[in-house]
């Protein structure tokens, strides 16, 4: 089964994809180098379905485990979150010896990175990803983060984990639309490194509302891995989004960030706002980047065929969805480094996407997709 190592010198870590392997928890971890307590933080969702198993194989191993139970759901993402389980892990005599465990989809690890990254200054946490969105992108890279009403990820930090492991067979548990979600952020690395994997993406769109087959569980660990090496290749190339490398994986992001925040944080999931920021991105690449229309509609049918949403929601007027935009990371004095694609499968960073040119393209989402 695939191993994949990512290479950044004394911060480099393996992401072991495995069907089984969340009871080989214990075993990766001490491979790591980890030791001692560990908290492993997780979800009122994931607790009673995967917390036992995760917490039998770290015992066995010879860890202290302990376990932290945050509210499932995006709104869990936030500072006072943070704050409230540095305190508890504090009173769980958890030192800077100690090291945490993020099992969850992405907001458990973004959260539990985020925490491992301050806590006393700074501990080792490893990444136990149970959701698409978490097993194909935001376990891997080191980016942790906490949302603030003015914008997603504001606060946070680069914090890389010591390893990662992902199980593919916890992915049976979820739902149709958390499946479907997450599934954006393959499209997006199609869309950006690999156009040959949108066909195998769209495939999966019958299944998603029936649950995978046997088939498809036992082809997983290939698609995840497939996934995960498109990211870590990038993260070795340009760890701190320094030199427009890294911020091609924010294809979708500008305007899909805005549109999250422009709602309650959970309304849209993450994985549905970058697919619509996705769509009016193609709609300024055919326009500014020289992306043809046919390239444009191949990703547009993917996303299609997994039925992730491509019309904005009434209600979320555009001046709202600029102003969270304003926040973006990307902007350098005052100028929005926006990803277009050239073709399916190549992407580049535009300087010269305007306020209007953003404001016409989340008009456009207001139009029916034929
Ligand atoms: N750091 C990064 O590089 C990066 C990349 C992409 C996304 N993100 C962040 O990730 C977050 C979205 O992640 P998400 O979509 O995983 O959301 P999530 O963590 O909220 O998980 C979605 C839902 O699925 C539940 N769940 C998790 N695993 C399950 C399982 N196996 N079976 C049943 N239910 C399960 C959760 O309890 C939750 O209710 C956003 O905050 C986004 O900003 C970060
Ligand atoms: O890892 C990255 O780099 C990404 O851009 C991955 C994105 O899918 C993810 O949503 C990330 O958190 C967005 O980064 P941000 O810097 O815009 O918060
Ligand atoms: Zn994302």
């Amino acid at each position: 089964m695939p191993t994949i190592s990512l290479a950044l010198g004394e911060r480099s870590y393996d992401i072991h994809v495995e069907n089984g392997a969340l009871d080989r928890t214990g075993e990766f971890a001490y491979r790591a180098g980890l030791d001692g307590k560990i908290a492993v933080i997780t979800d009122s969702c994931v607790a009673p379905l995967y917390a036992e198993r995760v917490m039998k194989s770290l015992e066995s191993a010879g860890f202290m485990p302990s376990l932290h139970v945050v509210n499932a759901g995006e709104a869990s993402k936030n500072m006072l979150q943070a704050q409230e389980l540095c305190s508890e892990l504090v009173r769980a005599g958890l030192d800077r010896t100690g090291c945490i465990a993020a099992l969850g989809g992405g907001v458990v690890g973004d959260l539990a990175g985020f925490i491992a990254s301050i806590y006393y200054r700074g501990i080792p946490f490893m990444q136990i990803p149970t959701t698409v969105v978490a097993q194909v992108d935001s376990s891997v890279g080191g980016k942790t983060a906490v949302n603030i009403p003015e914008g997603k990820n504001l606060v946070g930090a680069f914090h890389q984990p010591s390893v990662v492991v992902i199980d593919p067979t916890t992915l049976v548990t979820l739902d149709r639309r958390t499946l479907a979600e997450g599934l954006a952020e393959a499209v997006k690395h199609a869309a950006i490194k690999d156009a040959s994997m949108l066909h195998e993406l769209k495939g999966l769109g019958p299944e998603l509302s029936i649950g995978f087959s046997l088939n498809t569980i036992a082809r997983l660990p290939d698609l995840i891995s497939r996934n995960v090496a498109i990211k870590a290749r990038i993260v070795e190339n340009d760890e701190l989004e320094t030199l427009d490398i890294r911020a091609l994986l924010n294809f979708g992001h500008t305007i899909g960030h805005g549109i999250e925040a422009a709602v309650p944080y959970g309304t849209i999931l993450h994985g549905e706002a970058v697919a619509l920021g996705m769509r009016a991105a193609l709609f300024l690449s055919e326009r500014k980047a020289g992306l043809s229309s046919s390239d444009a509609n191949k990703i547009l049918r993917t996303l299609q065929a997994l039925e992730l949403p491509l019309v904005l929601p009434d209600g979320i007027d555009t001046a709202t969805v600029l102003q969270k935009t304003a926040s973006d990371k990307k902007f350098r004095a005052g100028t929005i480094r926006f990803v277009l694609l050239s073709k399916a499968g190549e992407a580049g960073i535009s300087t010269k996407i305007t306020r209007e040119d953003m404001a016409e393209a989340i008009e456009e989402l207001r139009r029916p997709l034929d």
